[in-house]
């Protein structure tokens, strides 16, 4: 089988499809190198002294681990002198990183999650990279880039990925021209094209989303789980498996391979009320590569793409995964708001 690598494949998009321009290829290929020094540290463990916390929070109050910390640097340093982005944003870091002047400036903005699934560290758990680049507006008119350059709505995404490090690692992108997912060859230290169009089925038996917060759903998430464990006798018609793995990244993943819907819906909490995982760094990049392989991804009754951000963290509830299953989660939603 002739290897391609990840600078191959992206050549050839820019090449023959014209679906990234030079500076996007770069840039993937920047971030993809930062994610294979994640991956790295990320195992070395204990031996490396990077387990553990470091007590102090991030802006969403979160205690922040070691890693977390580690790959926000990690991903910054290695982007800020490409020359082909104008700021970054992170779920680590309050407010925008604008490249400094000190090096050249480009017209792309980089968005990440630099580690999720931070609750699975410590325990030798599959974690990873969510990524996201959208194009910088400020960049016809010559003026500084600022947060509101970023509250743009998914649907413009130029690229998505993410990268799992388990037992193997493995990226997964997608510039909008389909999906495809590279692993990494750990003696050459390059990512080869191991899946050249990843698609999801629309029908699936598992399901994912954690259960210890069923005393807190809304009426329709709390319908179709019920629906779900009901089984063959209920009006499914079918018996369902559950996984929750509690890394998004791992458990999209699986979806990505096998089918399935994911869920972290919003709930009735204070603290749930706007769901828990965050629209620029997790939402919007799962959808774009999940609709992008032939699935759907809502927020509710809502397609998660057209939601225009108002905050740079602001979190949405996530229901995504095989199309026919999200969809009767998304009519359910709909029956119960009257819309339908
Ligand atoms: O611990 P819970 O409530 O099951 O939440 C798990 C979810 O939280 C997350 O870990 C949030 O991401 P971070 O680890 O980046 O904060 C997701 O990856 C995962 O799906
Ligand atoms: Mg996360
Ligand atoms: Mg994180």
């Amino acid at each position: 089988m002739k290897r391609i690598t990840l600078t191959q494949y992206l050549v050839e998009q820019q090449r023959k499809k014209q679906a990234v321009s030079a500076e996007v290829r770069l840039l993937i290929e920047t971030v993809a190198r930062a994610c294979k020094a994640i991956g790295h540290t990320v195992g070395k463990g204990a031996l490396g002294g990077v387990l553990g916390s470091l007590g102090t929070e991030n802006v969403q109050g979160e205690i922040q681990k070691k890693l977390d910390v580690l790959s926000n640097e990690i991903l910054l340093e290695a982007n800020e002198w490409g020359g082909h982005l104008a700021a970054m944003a992170s779920e680590e870091m309050e407010t925008i990183h604008r490249i400094p002047n000190r090096y050249p400036k480009g017209e792309y903005l980089l968005l990440f999650d630099p580690l999720d699934g931070s609750s699975n560290i410590d325990v030798n758990v599959s974690i990873g990279t969510i990524f996201s680049v959208l194009h910088a507006p400020h960049h016809a008119s010559g003026r500084e880039v600022d947060e509101q350059d970023f509250l743009q709505a998914g649907a413009q995404q130029v690229a998505a990925g993410y990268a799992v490090y388990g037992p193997q690692s493995t990226l997964v992108l997608t510039v909008g021209t389909g999906v495809v997912g590279f692993t990494l060859d750990r003696e050459m230290g390059s990512w080869i094209l191991t899946s050249e169009s990843i698609t999801i089925p629309e029908q699936t038996a598992e399901f994912a989303i954690n259960m210890s917060n069923m005393r807190h759903w809304e009426a329709p998430v709390k319908r179709y789980i019920d629906e779900c464990l009901a089984g063959k006798e209920g009006p499914l018609g079918k018996d369902y498996n559950m996984r929750w793995i509690a890394s998004m990244v791992s458990d999209v993943h699986r979806i990505l391979t096998r089918g399935g819907i994911f869920m972290y819906p919003r709930d009735k909490r204070s603290s749930g009320k706007n769901g828990k995982l965050r629209l620029m760094y997790e939402a919007n990049p799962m959808s774009f590569i999940v609709e992008q392989a032939g699935g759907a991804a809502v927020d509710g009754a809502h397609r998660i793409l057209d939601t225009q951000p108002g905050a740079l963290h602001q979190r949405i509830g996530v229901i995504l995964g095989s199309k026919a299953e999200v969809e009767r989660v998304q009519r359910y939603h709909q029956e119960a708001s009257g819309s339908v």
